[in-house]
């Protein structure tokens, strides 16, 4: 009999590996055998992408390679993340989605049944990943503004924990990409015999409560301390409301985005010159993310100077009915009532266009999942009105934009502050170069979930959440700033992640839900150092194995039974 040994983990078929650590992980023979540098590795990955025409085929291609050498994937997406954010997150992710059960290879992540109900903690046990520190969960049932996609929204989740990983450095394998099977009301994929989901409706709210409230306890009993990220729900504030002070937890299309798009307004709201009070915001959308956008804005109106009221008063919501107001006659869902009007006399305004012309805005904020709702006579009047008009179209994906970037700067004689949630390319404008800013909740998670493990923080807090705008906003560079852009440059993510989870660990200490007692009385350089230790950096991925393999290689002997390659978790 031969002594037993793990089967390799996809990491251990890196062909950047040395013979020792192959014989070691028992993947000698199994992989070609050139050991190459991670130029060469990167060079032939470039070329495969490039060609490759179609995103979806790109978005494929990568993760195959993320399923098979997770460590390269990583070291690819990290060094190029402006062009592989837009192939593995949004835009492409959408169509990802909309084609998962067809194009289905393997997993990629964990699906939770409403069938399971009563033994879901049995069902969590079957995870192999022993020490999983942050999950991203969605039900399917509103992906992107693409509508309940059921578990073909498995992409949000595999697509948001790669930005985990490649962005703020939590281990590969301490995410976990969950969907919940809680049945679709997507008739189309219903019939589909190739849909992989259950084919019954949705279930009713109340079930999907009992369903989380034991799923919150499984987690948490499996992964103490499990990060949980609420993602992509249709509604998702009473889950919201019911687990944020219990768990560690958060909600992504609420507060990552509110302080996503918080961080940018600050900026914009200073180049606009116009005044805090003087404010008037039309907010397309006021779903889960408009509201979430608009209460973090009041937070940031109140602490210039503004009382509550005054605040809340800078916005008007618009929903498919028009403009929230209490006496539209219809009963309004609870999210929206502490934006309703009281000041619209008795009129009622249906349409976004009527909105505008009504209050003359400065900033037009889109979360409407409406592509194209921000006309060219809106945008032509809003540059009318202001100096700076501010113009957030923030509906992903790119089809659903409520505005191009080329038509804002077109209408708006290139006068607009402007924020996307997809990305839009660089126009050349009067000569100059303009680069449109990217409001996308992918600034701020990141640092969000690294500031909330570092600090073994209980709950997430709304000072938490606050101090990752505010640290956002702090992150852009001197020569960012100087050229009117709204958001760092992607590229920097990895320490813009840095500097907000800093912040987010400073507001938990203060909040007094930190557990981890090491760090509690360092300096900003010294956290900032210990942060940046913790972090996976996949470029020293194939070093740390190697030095790894040659301390427990000597002790185990060469086809020792021991594994190389798994880190130590952060
Ligand atoms: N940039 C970023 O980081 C983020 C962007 N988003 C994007 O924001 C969009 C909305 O997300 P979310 O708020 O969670 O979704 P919700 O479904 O919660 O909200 C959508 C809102 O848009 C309104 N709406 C939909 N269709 C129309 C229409 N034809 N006319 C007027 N209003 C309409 C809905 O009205 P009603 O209430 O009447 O149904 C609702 O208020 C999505 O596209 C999503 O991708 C979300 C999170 C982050
Ligand atoms: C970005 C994001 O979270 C969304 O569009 O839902
Ligand atoms: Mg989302």
């Amino acid at each position: 009999m031969t002594a037993a040994h793990p089967p390799p983990a996809t990491g251990d078929y890196d062909t950047s590996h040395s013979t020792a650590v192959r014989r070691y992980n028992h993947t000698y023979g199994l992989v070609p055998p050139a050991v190459e540098s991670l130029e060469t590795q990167e060079a032939r990955c470039l070329k495969q992408i490039a060609r490759r025409e179609k995103p979806i085929d790109k978005y494929l291609y990568l993760s195959g390679l993320r399923n098979t050498n997770v460590h390269l994937f990583y070291r690819l997406v990290t060094r190029h993340l402006k062009d592989m954010a837009p192939l593995i997150y949004t835009p492409t992710v959408g169509e990802a989605c909309l084609e998962w059960s067809n194009n289905y290879v393997q997993p990629e992540g964990m699906y939770i049944s409403y069938a399971d109900r009563g033994h879901i903690a049995s069902v969590v046990q079957n995870w192999p990943e022993p020490n999983v520190q942050i999950t991203v969960v969605t039900d399917g049932s509103r992906i992107l503004g693409l509508g309940d996609l059921g578990i073909n929204g498995m992409g949000i989740p595999v697509g948001k924990l790669a930005l985990y990983v490649a962005c703020s450095g939590i281990r590969p394998e301490a995410t976990l990409p969950l969907t919940l099977d809680l049945g679709t009301g997507n008739k189309e994929y219903r019939e589909d015999p190739l849909y992989m989901g259950s084919r019954r409706d949705k279930v009713t709210a109340e079930e999907e409560a009992e369903f989380l409230d034991e799923l919150m306890v499984a987690l948490t009993e499996k992964w103490p301390g499990i990060v949980i990220q609420f993602e992509d729900f249709k509604n998702p504030f009473p889950a919201l409301e019911r687990y944020q002070g219990k768990y560690t937890c958060f909600n992504d299309d609420i507060q990552g985005t509110g302080a996503v798009i918080l961080g940018g307004i600050v900026s914009a709201v200073r180049q606009s010159g116009t005044a805090v009070k003087d404010q008037r915001a039309v907010f397309f959308g006021a779903g889960s993310a408009g509201v979430g956008v608009a209460k973090q804005i009041v937070e940031y109106f109140m602490r210039e100077g503004l009382t509550e009221d005054e605040a809340r008063k800078c916005f008007w919501l618009v929903d498919t009915k028009g403009l929230v107001t209490n006496d539209r006659g219809d009963k309004l869902a609870e999210h929206k009532v502490y934006f309703s009007r009281d000041d619209n006399e008795g009129k009622q305004y249906k349409t976004l266009e009527e909105v505008v012309d009504h209050v003359q805005p400065t900033i037009l904020m889109g979360l409407s999942t409406m592509g194209g709702a921000f006309t060219p006579d809106m945008l032509t009047k809003m540059a009318k009105w202001n100096d700076r008009p501010i113009i957030f179209p923030l509906s992903n994906p790119s089809s659903k934009s409520e505005c191009t970037f080329e038509d804002a700067i077109k209408y708006t004689n290139g006068k607009c502050l402007f924020a996307s949630g997809s990305p839009f390319d660089d126009l050349e404008y009067n000569g100059k170069i303009l680069t449109p800013g990217q409001g996308n909740n992918m600034y701020v998670f990141p640092g969000i979930g690294l500031g909330t493990i570092l600090s073994q923080a209980t709950t997430i807090t709304q000072t938490m959440i606050y101090a990752s705008a505010t640290s956002l906003s702090h992150s852009l560079l001197p020569n960012e700033t100087s050229q009117g852009w709204l958001y760092p440059e992607i590229g920097r993510i990895r320490d813009v992640s840095v500097v907000v989870a800093m912040g987010v660990i400073r507001a938990a200490q203060k909040a007094g839900v930190d557990r981890e007692q090491s760090i509690k009385g360092m300096g900003d350089e010294e956290l900032e150092k210990w942060v940046r230790a913790k972090m996976y950096d996949p470029m020293e991925e194939t070093e740390r194995v190697e030095k790894e393999v040659k301390t427990f290689g000597m002790s185990n002997g060469v086809n020792g039974t021991a594994k190389a390659g798994r880190g130590s978790h952060l």
